[in-house]
């Protein structure tokens, strides 16, 4: 507690207010007499009152609303709450209810939180950043807001990502709130439907592009690791070729990582991993197919080219066991139409559609990333299943809606042989006398134990070995129970426990390949877990 602070200011002070948690003596030494109800509630009491006003509400936006305030009025009683109950609100200040907190910020707008940094800020980032009131940041989550889960360029809106993402960094890691900086690059928007919007809160205008837009970035980066020098900037929701063109550009220079490239990556192979447990098939043996061509599925392709190779496999071979078929079909070599990251993957076939291919290819896997609902329609599912005993089936489109199909339609068209994942959580499915509980492969999963090892060792930079090794950590993690529901992914109610371990392995890689900053502490895991913000009062 601040012992500056007195009277009715703590109450309007987030990071101080305890609200009626106060004792009668800190009442009495901190002027608040007279300023609360008589009875003093404990914090459990507290996160109990919470959840009784969360469970009133009818949506789950006003659901999000409510604990959005709550994080402004009395930060530690939220993380308590969100901490607790994490498999029930995880769904309401994340995917899938952030998409429509983004699709409706403008309109939603209470309280400030977070950094906007305009185009018309170029030369005055530092200036900017020293408005920030704290000074300690570790880590940073920035959007451009041009691809907003599968949602498409929501402007500034798109800030209830870098939120989201930080406050899951918060409650599943433990890093500290106020070393978390959200951060919307907000150079305009493609959105007509935005800019017509009058209570739109973005920067009214078409979208910076090319030489301006990359030096703008520049800038930010450049000096945030001249304030920050061991801050961990996190890029999300860019638009793909703008994704790979920061990677690129970043990932050898500074402690970064693409979470829609990598972190999704990591979290899909950790689900293919454990898969093996359910299909009986030795990862080295798999045939993967994508739909969609984007950073997502070209990420989780090429951090599969490094699984396979550790697993005996060439570069070549691991290059033709992944196939991509997009909107135009089978990505093979005569196409005209591919991007820099989607050549390693174009093979040698005959145009085709996707149906053709899975009838030809026989993929084992099948992997959606498209933003396309739908696209794993009776038909897709149908041939996945004549091919295979096990088809195994990832929609990973984020939010709900945006699925390429749902649970229930993956059991019910495959005959209750699919296994299936989501990026999107799913309710627990009845089919033929099973219930089936449906894995969430999102990579909430991977980047806030990603981001918790690099900080504690301070990484210089994070390596596709580390995201191997994050994958490899969180299959561990699937109990034979998980496999028995047919779940891929252990239980979110363990997200902290995974985290930590991620964090762990994590580091100790940095550690062994030398790219840490400090000491190896002796017991690793005890000094990490020791760093972890714990929001009790
Ligand atoms: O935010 C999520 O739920 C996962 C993700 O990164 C995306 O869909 O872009
Ligand atoms: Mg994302």
């Amino acid at each position: 507690m601040n012992p500056t602070e007195k009277g009715s200011r703590i109450l309007h002070d987030g990071t101080l207010n305890k609200s009626t948690a106060f004792t009668k003596e800190e009442r009495e030494a901190l002027g608040l007499r007279g300023l609360l109800p008589y009875a003093v509630s404990t914090q459990a009491m507290q996160v109990d009152r919470v959840m009784g006003n969360v469970r009133r509400k009818t949506f789950d936006i006003e659901k999000y609303v409510l604990l959005n305030a709550l994080q402004d009025r009395t930060e530690r009683l939220f993380y308590k709450t969100v901490i607790q109950h994490i498999e029930e609100l995880m769904p309401i200040i994340y995917t899938p209810t952030v998409g429509q907190a983004c699709r409706e910020f403008s309109h939603i707008f209470r309280q400030s939180k977070g950094l906007y940094i305009t185009s018309e800020d170029k030369g005055e980032i530092n200036k900017i950043l020293d408005n920030w009131p704290q000074t300690d940041i570790r880590v940073i989550v920035i959007t451009d807001g041009q691809r907003i889960l599968g949602l498409g360029d929501l402007g500034a809106n798109g800030m209830g990502i870098p939120i989201g993402k930080l406050a899951l960094y918060t409650a599943c890691a433990g890093i500290h709130p106020h070393q978390c900086l959200p951060v919307m690059l907000d150079v305009g928007t493609g959105n007509k439907d935005l800019l017509n919007d009058p209570l739109y809160l973005g920067y009214p205008h078409p979208r910076l592009e090319g030489e301006a837009y990359f030096d703008l970035v520049e800038e930010f980066v450049m000096t945030v690791q001249d304030k920050y020098p061991n801050v961990l900037i996190q890029f999300e929701d860019f638009l793909t070729p703008n994704a790979y063109a920061l990677l690129r550009k970043y990932r050898d220079r500074v402690l970064c990582f693409n979470d829609d490239i990598q972190g999704t990556a990591s979290v899909a192979l950790a689900g293919v991993y454990a898969s093996s447990r359910i299909t009986g098939r030795n990862f080295a043996d798999l045939k993967i197919m994508f739909l969609g061509a984007g950073s997502a599925a070209t990420g989780i392709a090429d951090l599969m080219v490094s699984a396979f190779q550790e697993a005996g496999l060439t570069q070549e071979e691991a290059h033709s066991r992944l196939c991509f078929v997009d909107i135009n079909g089978l990505v093979v070599s005569s196409r005209n139409d591919l991007m820099e990251h989607n050549l390693p993957y174009a093979h040698d076939f005959e145009q085709m559609d996707l149906i053709q291919a899975i009838d030809s290819l026989k993929p084992h896997v099948l992997i959606g990333a498209t933003g396309a609902p739908g696209t794993f329609n009776q038909e897709v599912i149908e041939h996945m299943s004549a091919n295979n005993d096990r088809p195994v089936i990832f929609a990973l489109s984020n939010p709900t809606d945006r699925a390429e199909c749902t649970a229930e339609e993956a059991y019910k068209w495959s005959n209750g042989k699919a296994v299936f994942a989501s990026g999107s959580p799913f309710a627990r499915v009845d089919f033929n006398g099973y219930n089936f509980k449906p894995g969430q492969g999102n990579n909430a999963y991977i980047f806030p134990g990603i981001g918790l090892g690099a900080v504690a060792c301070c990484a210089s930079k994070i390596t596709d070995p580390l995201f191997l090794t994050a994958a490899k950590t969180l299959s561990e993690f699937v109990s034979e129970q998980d496999i028995l529901e047919g779940s891929l992914y252990p239980p979110l109610k363990d997200i902290r426990e995974v985290s930590l371990q991620i964090a762990v392995a994590v580091a100790e890689k940095a550690y062994d390949f030398g790219l840490a900053g400090n000491e190896r502490p002796d017991n690793l895991k005890q000094s990490i877990s020791d760093y972890m913000y714990d929001p009790k009062y």
